[in-house]
């Protein structure tokens, strides 16, 4: 089974990872690629790591450049997605990592991204309870952000089970190509290098309400978070640290067996031994997502760490198991869950 896949944004780092994934696809074929400022541009200019794709060059984003494939990828900024997909045909499967059709509420949208809701498509985070049976089939997926995956991961195992009060807190740790390849003053070197500082903080994030939706669609009743983002000198990788209130009666013992109970057939989510912790090294360039899970009985806090690369599991990856389980593949067809370490 050939699949041939376009790209839009494959200048930027989304559409570059998504382009490497691709590229070890075994029923990926690339078809168009496409720019903005940099159309016309040759590939091997833009994105020298994927070396076959060299001499491939950009042309502009159109509808009838992303014609004629089985998939369309949209690695645009928010709010771009939505012009491009509805000129797509009903028939092609749009995978969307922009944020455009993540959230349910049209409010929510309106008063983190500040325009027009555009609608809401199946959510590509396989591992949520009941996100494949959305997917599979699916011509439309609204791929997740990266934080947002990676502290759904981490809790909501707690959530599912209802060992946790509804008021989550934390604290996520990115790197720099999270921010995209456009350039940022708060990106330069000079800024990042030997630093880590916080951004977004007092519930400004537009991460948060994804994330409530999610912690809350599986506990039943309706999740508090607090959500502080922070930068930290890597160009890869999430470290979220993740707590909540244990309700009464939780034990060590009862926290760890649902955690072993929601991951014990994920292929891409690994629940470390006991003792051990997540880190963003041996995830990189990888689509495993590292999880641990601990109960802090002197503040009873339930306390779940997860490490993700935020462009491969957190983007490009997810896309990708997501666009598998959507044209009946097996779901991890051209995905690795080997790192790139140290
Ligand atoms: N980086 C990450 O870790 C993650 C990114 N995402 C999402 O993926 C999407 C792309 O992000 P990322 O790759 O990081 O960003 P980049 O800034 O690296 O790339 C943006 C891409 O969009 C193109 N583009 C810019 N403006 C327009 C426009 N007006 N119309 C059409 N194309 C345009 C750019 O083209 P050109 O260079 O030619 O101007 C480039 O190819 C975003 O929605 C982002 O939120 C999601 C999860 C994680
Ligand atoms: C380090 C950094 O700046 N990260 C980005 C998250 C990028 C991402 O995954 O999310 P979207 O797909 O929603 O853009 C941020 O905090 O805005």
């Amino acid at each position: 089974m050939a699949v041939r896949a376009a790209v839009a944004g494959a200048s930027g780092y989304a559409g570059g990872e998504v382009l490497r994934l691709l590229l070890a696809h075994p029923e990926a074929e690339i078809g168009a690629l496409t720019g903005n400022s940099n159309a016309g541009q040759r590939l091997g200019a833009l994105q020298p790591h994927l070396l076959p794709l060299a001499d491939r060059v950009l042309t502009e984003t159109t509808a009838e450049a992303l014609a004629g494939h089985d998939v369309v990828f949209l690695a645009l900024p928010h709010g771009q997605s939505a012009a491009v997909a509805e000129q797509l045909g009903p028939d092609v499967l749009v995978v969307d990592m922009g944020a455009d059709f993540r959230l349910k509420e049209p409010a929510d949208w309106e008063r983190f991204y500040g325009s027009e809701h555009a609608g809401t498509w199946p959510y590509g985070l396989p591992e949520l309870p009941g996100a494949r049976a959305a997917l599979e089939g699916s011509k439309r997926i609204a791929v997740p952000g990266c934080y947002p995956t990676a502290v759904t991961l981490a809790l909501f195992p707690a959530y599912a089970a209802g060992l946790a009060e509804p008021e989550a807190v934390i604290v996520a740790a990115s790197g720099t190509s999270g921010a995209g390849k456009a350039p940022k003053p708060h990106l330069l070197g000079s800024e990042v290098m030997g630093s880590m500082s916080p951004y977004g903080v007092g519930g400004g994030h537009r991460h948060t309400p994804e994330m409530i939706q999610n912690l809350s669609g599986v506990a039943g009743e309706s999740v508090r978070v607090s959500f502080t983002p922070t930068l930290a000198p890597m160009p890869r990788g999430i470290l979220a640290t993740c707590s909540a209130s244990a309700k009464a009666g939780v034990t060590a013992e009862s926290l760890r067996a649902a955690y072993e109970k929601a991951y014990a057939d994920e292929p891409f989510v690994h629940l470390l031994p006991e003792g051990r912790w997540p880190a963003t090294a041996s995830v990189c360039g990888s689509n495993a997502v590292q999880v641990q899970v601990a109960y802090d009985e002197a503040v009873g806090r339930i306390i779940a760490i997860s490490a993700v690369d935020n462009l491969t599991k957190g983007t490009a990856g997810g896309a990708v198991q997501s666009m598998n389980l959507a044209l009946g593949l097996d779901e991890t067809t051209g995905l690795s869950t080997i790192g790139v370490a140290p």
